[in-house]
């Protein structure tokens, strides 16, 4: 549905010189998913989403939306093509002087509709977003969630095939958050609509996207579906974002826990921590205490936690597996072949502990 190639772009910066806020990025986004593309603070998403629809033009690259080349198109055709793209924004740039069912009308006016076919139009749309009642007020009378309901309404009143979102939930409470998502989730299922979503909050990717892509100071560090980044992150950026949503360290109390485990080890015995993640039907499976009876190993469960994605359970488990020394990493051995993931994360833990004991007793 919409194909980037290796898309450069230059801002004009201080002193004639530029500032290049996209280096070569490159995503193929397929036919109604729900694509979502995160990254920290100037990464570059709103540069990237923007040139989507060409309101930034890339300095080099290709932009091709349903098959169409937008940077070939001459003005009058890409302003046609630009209706298949609708938009919706963080602020949600609504008209204050302008009632809700106005707001939504807005773009079908602009492109010459009479005024039945517009009322035609829109009044399932403010049915669908939750406002008909709320036609006839102002931007001023209406809660955040509410404007962002008549900025979803007014991106889809010229049926677009594609929907942009940029940070369209961020100025928004968690619960209000959570409403505007399952209203994007509804619109991509049931007008088969391709959505792109861009967001600094890995919530927003877990709760509605199917794939999403990470960038990092201009780049695509990574792709792939969401329980699969979830799952097996690969970059820095992408683990500390994951981070904010599964806290990956370990509690300072749980890190003494281990501390006096590994202190207590009897001679000839070794014991590691692992983080164990899995996905799927293998965190319903008692792959853990198989091989504990079978390799002789102790095992005490320091720290876990379970969530799903789009109906699939994924999870990660903090173990410290102590035994004869060989017997702890043939059972990690036997847990990556089951197609568990396992992390040995013993000198990670050790080195918080050295500065947990820095700090002081009592400090947390
Ligand atoms: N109009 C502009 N002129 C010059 N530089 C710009 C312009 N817009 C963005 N930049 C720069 O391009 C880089 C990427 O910015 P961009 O807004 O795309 O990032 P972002 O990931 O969307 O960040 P945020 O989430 O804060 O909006 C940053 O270094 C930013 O300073």
């Amino acid at each position: 549905m919409i194909a980037l190639d290796d898309i450069t772009l230059d801002y004009p910066g201080p002193g004639g010189q530029t500032v290049r806020a996209l280096h070569g990025v490159s995503l193929r986004i397929q036919p109604g998913e729900v694509f979502g593309i995160i990254g920290r603070s100037g990464a570059g998403k709103s540069s990237l989403v923007r040139c989507i629809n060409l309101l930034n033009r890339p300095t080099q690259g290709r932009v091709a939306v349903a098959g169409t080349d937008l940077m070939a198109l001459p003005p009058a055709s890409l302003r046609a093509a630009r209706r298949e793209i609708g938009m919706v924004f963080q602020h949600f740039n609504l008209l204050s002087s302008r009632t809700v069912f106005d707001n939504a009308a807005l773009p079908l006016e602009l492109a010459g509709m009479g005024r039945s076919e517009i009322r035609e139009r829109v009044t399932p749309l403010l049915e669908l977003v939750g406002l008909s009642a709320l036609a006839d007020r102002y931007p001023a009378q209406i809660s955040g969630g509410q404007k962002q309901r008549v900025g979803i309404a007014r991106a889809l009143a010229s049926r677009p095939k594609v929907l942009l979102s940029d940070e369209a939930t961020s100025a928004l409470d968690p619960e209000t958050t959570r409403s505007i998502l399952a209203l994007l989730q509804q619109i991509n299922r049931e007008l088969g609509l391709t959505v792109v979503l861009i967001t600094h909050q890995m919530q927003v990717i877990r709760q509605i996207a199917h794939r999403v892509a990470v960038m990092d100071a201009g780049r695509v560090v990574e792709q792939g579906a969401v329980l699969d980044v979830f799952t097996r992150p690969q970059q820095p950026i992408t683990r500390s974002l994951i981070d904010e949503v599964m806290p990956q360290t370990l509690p300072t109390s749980v890190r003494a826990h281990m501390a006096a485990l590994h202190a207590a080890l009897p001679a000839g015995h070794a014991g590691r921590l692992l983080r164990l993640i899995y996905a799927g039907e293998r965190a319903e499976q008692p792959v853990l205490s198989r091989l504990i009876r079978e390799h002789g190993v102790d095992v005490s469960i320091l720290h876990g936690q379970m969530d799903e994605i789009q109906g699939q359970t994924f999870g990660s488990l903090a173990i410290y597996a102590s035994g004869p020394a060989g017997s702890v990493q043939a059972v990690a051995a036997a847990l990556a072949a089951s197609g568990v993931q396992v992390q040995d994360v013993t000198d990670e833990m050790k080195a918080a502990r050295a500065s947990d004991e820095m700090k002081g007793p009592g400090h947390v």
